[in-house]
């Protein structure tokens, strides 16, 4: 009788495990497929527990396969980035849907919906939840925080941006970048005077100082040997990011797994060790303010006030880390495609090289005032945002059932904002949509588009914009400024162009550019120090 009941409890327990299954796994996404099909919303066919996953792979591997072709004169690449959402909304239009499995995802370029999702809607989606792997590298902070404690976070740290705090730090980003610089023309005098680097690569070094300083600011050089292993972190998991994604594989104890976890638990120690220590230098001088206004300090003083913050160690661990994966990359991808740009259009690298000789001190570091008035890189670096934003798409997700442009869409849909999609629309941004012309930025981001309703959201739009613009915005005027007083560039014939998402934009084979310190202009102005002007 007991084994009786036991074998019929069992079955019953399986029916409806696997009735169960089969409504999340078939019938509801059967039904979702209805719903939007009445509003004439409809994309590739969902198919049992992996929906439009394999064609979505396959698309993108086939658009990989092959770089763009020479001569490099259109920047039509929405179709090899994006090339599953390229080829699906030629057959259903901008708004379509997908599967990511059994997750419904709708594909919105519309800027009025956008709008809607990112502003005035905005309380009803919050951000998706990323990747297990890249979340692991991101850390639970700013950017995966929601709510209330999202909200306390940006305020805490809005401060750590703001202009005034921010050029502070261009000495030492600046004093980074001529050091490079210093190193590349140093291999160009062993060569023949020119020098082929993958600036893709050596951008990295620029980015992570600035993020090292605006993060740690006096414990810096703690701070680096931090984000040194955060590095090595990073590079274990873009590899793994590449393989195809198996549930619960992150947890094996594989060779490349045990070493990540090592090196995630050696990141937790040091950071917890340099909070402690700034903490107690902050408690001997007995005054919060002595924390300062890098990220660090401005966590630690927000954790002292035990009444209305509750910022633990762990958050401010989390958020390090959280910083340095949002901000380093990004930053770089925007250094590595400007001056792709610049060295496949000279005519525009000559212009931007014609203003820094006119602006800047020839001896000095360009100074916050100096970087204002460089009014065409501005231009160009907006340009490049536009074709080549570092982040090409975002997702949103709807925390209930919300109505979207007369559609009624249900809790837990994802919405897939394609950023670069909007960046190249013809309609919106006229029939060069696809041309690099920084002049379209001429006369202010406002009126670059062709259409009022165009949208320009390459640090994304409304409350969850992009803290570190600022930042990031500063960082490359520098750089470029810096690059183009000292040398002149052009592509390598190694070079191949192929823009691909890997995380972010990024250059499929790297990105090789051949650099010439021009000794006439060399002369005349820039920042070398007499013991250089020799070597
Ligand atoms: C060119 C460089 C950069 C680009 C293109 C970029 C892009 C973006 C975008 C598109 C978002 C919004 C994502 C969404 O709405 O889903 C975002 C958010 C964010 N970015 Fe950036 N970013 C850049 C540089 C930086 C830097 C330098 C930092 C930090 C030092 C940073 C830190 C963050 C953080 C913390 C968030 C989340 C903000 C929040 O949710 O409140 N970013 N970024």
């Amino acid at each position: 009788m007991g084994w009786g009941w036991t074998a019929a409890a069992a079955v019953a327990v399986a029916a409806y495990v696997a009735a169960k299954l089969m409504e999340v796994l078939w019938w509801r996404p059967r039904r979702v497929e209805e719903h939007f099909a009445r509003y004439g919303i409809r994309g590739p066919r969902y198919r049992f527990f992996v929906g439009c996953v394999r064609e979505m792979v396959a698309l993108m591997v086939a658009a990989s396969a092959n770089p763009m072709p020479r001569p490099y004169r259109s920047h039509n690449v929405l179709p090899r980035v994006l090339a599953f959402y390229h080829h699906w909304r030629k057959i259903y239009g901008s708004t379509f849907l997908i599967w990511f499995g059994p997750t419904p995802r709708l594909a919105v370029a519309d800027p009025d919906l956008i709008r809607e999702i990112m502003l005035s809607r905005a309380d009803h989606f919050d951000r998706y939840e990323s990747h297990p792997m890249v979340r692991q590298l991101e850390g639970e902070g700013l950017v995966s925080l929601r709510g209330d404690k999202w909200a306390h976070r940006r305020k805490v740290l809005t401060p750590a941006f703001h202009m005034d705090n921010l050029k502070l730090l261009l000495p030492f980003v600046g004093k980074t970048v001529v050091d490079m610089a210093d190193k590349w023309r140093g291999m160009a005098a062993a060569t023949s005077g020119e020098v082929e680097i993958d600036v893709s690569e050596w951008f990295q070094v620029v980015t992570e100082d600035a993020i090292t300083r605006t993060a740690f600011g006096q414990s810096y050089e703690d701070g680096k040997a931090v984000f040194k292993l955060q590095t090595q972190l990073m590079a274990f998991a873009s590899e793994a990011f590449r393989k195809v994604f198996i549930p619960g594989y992150r947890f094996l104890p594989t060779r490349k797994n045990t070493s990540s976890w090592k090196l995630d638990k050696e990141i937790r120690k040091n950071l917890v060790t340099l909070i402690g220590r700034r903490q107690e230098a902050v408690d001997d001088e007995k005054k919060v303010d002595g924390c300062g206004k890098d990220l660090l300090g401005l966590m630690i003083k927000a954790s002292n006030d035990k009444v209305s913050s509750h910022i633990t160690v762990n958050d401010i661990v989390e958020e390090c880390k959280t910083f340095f994966f949002a901000g380093k990359q990004t930053t770089s991808n925007l250094l590595t495609w400007t001056t792709v740009l610049l060295a496949m259009h000279p005519e525009w690298q000559e212009r931007a090289r014609k203003e820094v000789l006119d602006v800047c001190d020839p001896h000095d570091i360009p100074t916050r005032e100096q970087l204002a008035k460089l009014k065409t890189l501005g231009m160009i670096l907006n340009e490049t945002l536009r074709l080549y934003p570092p982040a090409v798409a975002t997702v949103r997700r709807a925390k209930s059932d919300v109505e979207l442009g007369g559609c009624l869409v249900p809790r837990g849909t994802e919405l897939l904002i394609p950023i670069m999609a909007v960046h190249h629309d013809a309609r919106l941004w006229g029939a060069d949509a696809t041309q690099f012309n920084p002049a379209r930025f001429a006369d202010g981001v406002a009126r670059a588009a062709k259409h009022p309703a165009a949208l320009f959201i390459p640090f994304g739009l409304g409350a969850r914009m992009c803290i570190g613009q600022n930042l990031a915005l500063m960082e490359a005027k520098l750089t470029v400024a810096i690059i183009l007083q000292r040398f002149e560039f052009r592509l390598s014939p190694n070079y191949l162009h192929a823009p691909t998402v890997l995380m972010l934009l990024h250059p499929q084979y790297g990105a090789p550019v051949i650099f010439r310190s021009d000794p006439i202009r060399l002369k005349l102005c820039p920042l070398l120090r007499p013991h250089e002007q020799s070597s």
